[in-house]
């Protein structure tokens, strides 16, 4: 459905997108995560078509996005910041959506208001950060996109809205099938919804994988050595990061197999003990990973 292939985006000087490849099935959510300055709203420009790539190609259904309007007719986009014309009231916002959108939905719009409420008289500049967020989120629900583009959807958002927001996006996919491509430092969230995400790092993918698969492969492990445990451990590649807290030591690995656990037994292993890992640990030791480049023991 989404297939970006192999992009690079140049903004002044600073490369900030390098090589990036991804495709995004149809009617799947599929998140970004990643640093601040990692590169996921410029990522998403570039998705959207905001930004014309310096290199490689964006398509959405086989057809490249920059300067396309049937496809862009395809899109909803939710900026993570909402900068509408701010003496329009959001009556004129809706006729607008109209206009701009063949397939805008006034009744989905009001059935949503249902939902969130806000007066239609206000004027934006009158919206708090939430409401300008939630009214963002109505129109483009409104529109019955195909692909759904979210940046930080749920920012500025109150914990009982942001549940709101998030069972309205379940639905939406479960009922019309609409592909949805969400960045967001809330990985709890992220680990929630989504069926396969993407690790970006300074520009580049560093893991891509489905949130079963990642799960499933990358362990923390619990390890009693008879002795202390030895220093060529952290030289095996599946090893992410080792660290002994006295007589236990804790083993971060990718590719978890039974052939490691014989290794590990090998090396005097007594008791080994699996721990499931969020994605938010995954994340921060990927994250320290790169920065120390190095593991300790
Ligand atoms: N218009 C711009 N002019 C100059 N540099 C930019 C511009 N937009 C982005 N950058 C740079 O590109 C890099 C990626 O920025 P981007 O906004 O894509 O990151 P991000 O992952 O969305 O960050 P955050 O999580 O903080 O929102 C940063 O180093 C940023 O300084």
């Amino acid at each position: 459905m989404i297939q970006i292939q192999n992009i690079t985006k140049k903004i002044g000087n600073k490369m900030v997108l390098k090589d990036i490849e991804l495709n995004i099935e149809k009617g799947s959510i599929f998140g970004l995560i990643g640093e601040n300055g990692a590169g996921k709203t410029t990522l998403i420009k570039c998705l959207t078509g905001i930004y014309k790539v310096d290199v490689g190609s964006v398509k959405i259904d086989d057809e490249e996005v920059f300067e396309n309007n049937k496809i862009k007719q395809k899109i909803g986009y939710v900026a993570d910041q909402n900068n509408y014309f701010t003496y329009f009231k959001i009556e004129e916002i809706i006729e607008f959506y109209k206009r701009a959108y063949d397939k805008f939905s006034v009744e989905r719009f009001e059935r949503l208001n249902d939902i969130f409420k806000i007066s239609k008289e206000k004027k934006i500049k009158d919206l708090s950060k939430g409401m300008k967020m939630q009214l963002s989120l109505m129109l483009n629900f409104s529109i019955n996109p195909e692909v759904l583009i979210l940046d930080e959807p749920t920012s500025g958002l109150d914990a009982v809205v942001k549940k709101k927001v998030i069972k309205i996006l379940i639905d939406e996919v479960a009922d019309n099938g609409t592909t949805v491509f969400i960045s967001s430092h809330h990985l709890e969230e992220i680990e929630r919804i989504c069926d396969n995400i993407a690790i970006i790092e300074n520009g580049e993918i560093k893991y891509v994988n489905s949130i079963e698969n990642m799960k499933d492969s990358i362990k923390k492990l619990q390890v009693l050595f008879e002795e202390k445990a030895q220093d060529e451990i952290k030289t095996w590649d599946e090893v992410l990061c080792v660290e002994s807290i006295g007589r236990i030591t804790y083993i971060i690995v990718k590719d978890y197999s039974e052939e490691l656990q014989l290794r590990l037994k090998d090396k005097g292993a007594k008791f080994i003990e699996e721990i499931n890992l969020s994605l938010e640990d995954i994340f921060i030791y990927s994250v320290e990973e790169e920065l120390e480049n190095e593991k300790c023991i």
